[in-house]
This record gives structure tokens, sequence and C-alpha cells, in this order.
């Protein structure tokens, strides 16, 4: 049956990022037989500009009824004057939220080629492959009370509430502790369980299913100040890392950097059910516009796509491959760049990779 595929460019560079999987994956449909359809709305700011609402009826709709969902990246400064409840950003976090999309997979990996371009010793990055397993519905970023209050003496107080229940903990703890057994069986849990209550129940609840129905992979635990650190001081310690919404954020973009790009991490949110695809950047408002985005991350994001809901492994090998070749070549987007290699923009560096899954897929 003919799998549906929700396609959601939203802001900024998204567009135009989306626009390079969307060949990849028209070149599956038209040329490959791939039983696939896809359909466009809007989210995000594009969605506020077309409805007034960051998350539309009719694109929620679409998203509930596909197979899975491709999403580029929403925010900008033309809607930071908005109040928080109606922001691009409120309209992602509510896809995720309604999609009950907890499990983010963002795989850190660095491809030789790749190595210079990282702001680290090729030492320190060379042959890491992480997966930050970050939790996506709960924590600081869905807690509530939120808000800014007005004080009796006339000041502001703002308050945003960090809320992790055991269930959901563990739910994320189950998806790190089953992909490092078809890994290195190492996971690492980084909470702030020194100073926040929540992340020590987050501990506590790690630890408890590791013990119990994990024996057989290594548990370690870190303070995410020690955890930002030891990423950079000696990443390929690392296999999967498992933590909260708003740690695995943060230490997400920064292994990002051993990568060599932001522009170049993929990532699958999954829930039981739904499956959304995204690069871990944003919208990047200041290259937007310019065909100077580099689209790698979200074709990844598609070739998880078929990996994880539309049960095309081989595919999703072929895009990996396709992406590695064109690397190869020396093709490089401006944030990869460096002496010696072609400069390209996102559209050619789309073209570049899907004539490179031509030539593969024939082979
Ligand atoms: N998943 C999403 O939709 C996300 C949305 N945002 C939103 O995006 C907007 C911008 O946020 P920032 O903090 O600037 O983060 P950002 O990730 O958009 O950009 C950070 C830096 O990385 C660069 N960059 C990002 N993606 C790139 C790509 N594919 N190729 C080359 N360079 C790339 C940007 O040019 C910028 O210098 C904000 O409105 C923010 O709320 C931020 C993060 C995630
Ligand atoms: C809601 C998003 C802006 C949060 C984010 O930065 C991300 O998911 O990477
Ligand atoms: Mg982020």
């Amino acid at each position: 049956m003919s799998k549906k595929i929700a396609v959601l460019p939203g802001d900024g560079i998204g567009p135009e990022i989306v626009a390079e999987a969307v060949k990849v994956l028209a070149y599956l449909r038209d040329e490959q037989g791939l039983d696939i359809s896809m359909a466009e709305a809007p989210v995000g700011g594009a969605a506020i500009d077309a409805t007034g609402v960051p998350l539309p009826d009719s694109t929620l709709q679409l998203a509930l009824n596909a197979d899975a969902v491709l999403l580029g990246a929403v925010g900008g400064p033309k809607w930071e004057p908005l109040p928080h409840a109606v922001r691009p950003e409120r309209g992602l976090l509510g896809l995720r939220k309604r999609l009950d999309l907890f499990a983010n997979l963002r795989p850190a990996t660095v491809y030789p080629q790749l190595v210079a371009a990282s702001p680290l010793k090729p030492e320190l990055v060379s042959g890491i492959d992480i997966l930050v397993v970050r939790e996506l519905t709960g924590d600081i970023y869905f807690g509530e009370p939120r808000g800014v209050e007005r004080l009796p003496d006339g000041s502001r107080r703002g308050y945003n509430t960090m809320v992790y229940s055991e269930a959901e903990i563990a739910r994320i703890a189950h998806v790190a502790f089953k992909a490092a057994r078809g890994r290195q069986k190492k996971v690492c849990s980084v909470d702030k369980a020194n100073v926040l209550e929540t992340t020590e129940l987050w501990r506590e609840v790690v630890t408890e299913i590791g013990r119990r129905d994990y024996p057989d992979v290594e548990l370690s635990h870190m303070y995410v100040d020690n955890a930002a650190m030891q990423l950079i001081r000696w990443p390929r310690q690392f296999d999967v890392i498992v933590t909260g919404n708003i740690f695995g954020d943060i230490l997400s973009d920064e292994a990002s950097q051993l990568t060599g790009s932001i522009g170049m991490l993929p990532s699958a949110s999954l829930g039981d059910k739904y499956g959304m695809y995204e690069p871990i950047h944003g919208s990047a408002p200041d290259i937007a516009g310019q065909g100077i985005a580099n689209p790698i991350a979200t074709i990844l994001s598609a070739a998880m796509m078929l990996r994880y809901s539309l049960n095309e492994p081989v595919w999703a090998e072929r895009i990996e491959a396709a992406v590695s070749r064109v690397l190869d070549q020396g093709l490089r987007t401006p944030d990869i760049y460096a002496e010696g290699t072609r400069k390209v923009g996102t559209a050619e560096m789309g073209d570049a990779i899907l004539a490179a899954l031509r030539q593969g897929g024939q082979g």
C-alpha cells in the first residue's frame, strides 16, 4: 500500500533544504517505483502567516494521517515579537507532543572526509560514532506552570518547570538501552542529579531499568556540565547518550561540531505510532534565501525515514553512501568548506547526491 509522507518545510532555510530531500524522494518514487506520495503543509512562521497559528489543524491532520513526516525547521526574527504561545517553535513542540514523538535519535558520526572540517583536532574526532537519545515530549519545554508574572513590587519574575514522570523516563531509557545493544553496548545517562530532584529521579529510574532489564549494557552516569566538557575532551568515550529534552537539545548541537557542521546532523523523532524526521538545526535566518545552506542533514533525515518508517533500509544505506561519495568528490557547502575542495550551493549539493544515488542505485 502506498505510504504517505507529510512534508512540512517550515521557515528560513527549511524550504531550501527540504526541497533537496524531496528531490531524492521523488526520484525513488518516479524512477525506482517506491510506492510513496508526498503532500506539503505549512508549519511554524509560514503557517502563522498563512492561517494565524503555528500548527493549523489541517497540518496536524495531514501529519496524523501520514506514515511519516519530513520537517525542515521553524522560527525566525520575524515572529519573535509574538507571545510564546503562538510562536513558530510552539507549532513544532505541539506536533511532537500530539504525535507523541518521545524519542529523538540524533546520531553524530564523522565522515572521514570531514575530519578536517571539525574545529577539534583530527585525532580527537576521527571515528566518533555517538547516538544522542533525547527525550522529546517532556521536561522544562512542556512543564507547567510557566510564564512571567508581575510581583507586588512591580518587578517581573519568569518561571518554567522541569517535570518528568517515572513512566516518561522509563520509556526513553528502554529506547537507549535497546539502541546500545545494536552498537557498543554502552549507555551514558546525562543529568544534573546533584542539584535537580527531577533528574535525581531520572538517574534512579535509568539505573533500575539498566540493572533489571539490560545487564549486558554498561551504564554510566554523568552530570550535564561534565558531559558538555567530555564531549570536547574525549568524544570517543561515548556510544549512546540518553538525556532529557533540554540537555539533549544543547548537547546534540555541541556534538554536531565534532562532525564538522550542524548542517550534517539528521534526526528521527519516534513514538509508538508516528515518526517525524528533521535535521537537528534550526531555520538559520542568517543564511536563509542565499542558497548556501547544507542540505545533507535533511537528506540524511529522509534516509532515516526510509529506515525507520518506510521499511526501506537498503535505500537508506544507498543515500548515506551517495552522501559519502559526493564528499569524496570534494563538493562542500560553505559550512564544511576547506581548502582544496569545491564550494557548492544547496541545490548543487542536492543534485550531486541525487546523481551519486542514481549511479549507486544502478550498481
Ligand atoms: N527544529 C527547529 O525547527 C529549530 C528551530 N530553531 C529556530 O531557528 C531560528 C534560528 O536559531 P539559531 O539559534 O540561529 O539556530 P540555527 O540552528 O538555525 O543556526 C545556528 C547556526 O548554524 C548555522 N546553520 C544551521 N543550519 C545550517 C545548515 N543546514 N547549513 C549551514 N549552516 C547552518 C546557521 O547559519 C547559524 O549560524 C530560531 O528562530 C530558533 O528558534 C532552532 C533550533 C531548532
Ligand atoms: C523547539 C525547538 C526550537 C527546539 C530545538 O532547538 C530542537 O529541537 O533542536
Ligand atoms: Mg536545538
